[in-house]
């Protein structure tokens, strides 16, 4: 029996070369074939998937070497340029629905690296011709989570896939990550209104509408939770004075709320100073 276990465990272990030119054995994981150096083809994968990949992080927790690790993205050389769409922190244009062609024949590419030290790329010996920014979603994956802009490789390769109208691609390379469901959970909306466009100026158009509707539903939810705190702390008040003068009363209570209105107008604007921050998060970046 014994020996029948090692027979197959093997018949698992196989010595194969990958994409970096270097021999590496393959082993089974969790379902998944993988290597322990670096690539096993998935060959299933509709579309083609590349990467710059800077070292820069953590193995075990960058999202393009479990990609590479499944086989499911190629790694570039510098010097070496991608033909088709690259997701990179230097593109000029947004992703759009237009680019579905381009990703559908040639693929999409990313650049791994760390956001702390993209000065570092040298973004003008990698990219390509179509090198595109995200408009704004925001990253589900646990460094980053609720950020907007900040998305991670893989979360940048389900982005533009969705966006030029393959949810089915960016569901199948998010469904190997356990918060990976989540990025399309939280960007549901903001996805969908995203592949209603056709090229990059009406994404950016949706997007700087987006980021609008955002802030002024956040000033509302301030406003309201602004009124309802006045309101708390101007009932109490009323019952405690009911004794005094109605008139007099009811004059000071109107001060009262001018001057508490007057108090929390700077809070009011120092918040969404703070919020605009980070919505504008996006011009930071890059
Ligand atoms: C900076 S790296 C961080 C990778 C991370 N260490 C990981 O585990 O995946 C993320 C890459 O995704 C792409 N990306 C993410 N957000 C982007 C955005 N808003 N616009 C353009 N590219 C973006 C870029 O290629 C960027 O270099």
């Amino acid at each position: 029996m014994g020996k029948g276990k090692n027979k197959d465990h093997d018949d698992k272990v196989k010595s194969s070369r990958g994409s970096n030119g270097h021999h590496s054995k393959t082993f089974h994981k969790k379902g998944f074939q993988e290597t322990k150096y670096s690539v096993k083809k998935d060959l299933n994968f509709p579309a083609k998937m590349a990467m710059w990949d800077f070292d820069h992080c953590d193995p075990k927790r960058c999202s393009g070497k479990k990609l590479e690790r499944l086989g499911l993205i190629r790694s570039l050389r510098i010097g070496q340029k991608f033909q088709g769409v690259v997701v990179s922190p230097n593109g000029q244009g947004l992703v759009c629905p237009d680019d579905r062609e381009i990703v559908e024949t040639q693929g999409a590419a990313v650049v791994e690296c760390s956001w702390a030290r993209i000065e570092e790329i040298p973004f003008n010996r990698i990219g390509g011709k179509h090198e595109r920014l995200l408009p704004y979603l925001l990253a589900a994956n646990p460094v980053n989570y609720g950020k907007p802009m900040r998305l991670n490789c893989v979360e940048a390769l389900a982005a533009c896939f969705a966006i030029v109208g393959h949810l089915d691609w960016a569901k199948d390379l998010l469904q190997h990550f356990s918060w990976g469901p989540t990025f399309l959970k939280i960007n549901k909306d903001i996805i969908k209104i995203y592949q209603q466009c056709t090229d990059a100026e009406s994404v950016k158009k949706a997007e700087e509408d987006w980021i609008e509707t955002l802030a002024r539903e956040k000033q509302e939810r301030k406003e309201q939770k602004a009124t309802v705190d006045i309101w708390m702390m101007g009932n109490p008040n009323r019952q405690h004075d009911d004794s005094s003068d109605d008139e007099e009363e009811s004059d000071d209570d109107e001060n009262d709320y001018d001057e508490q209105d007057q108090q929390s107008v700077p809070d009011l604007v120092g918040s969404e100073s703070e919020d605009e921050g980070e919505l504008e998060a996006k011009s930071d970046i890059f």
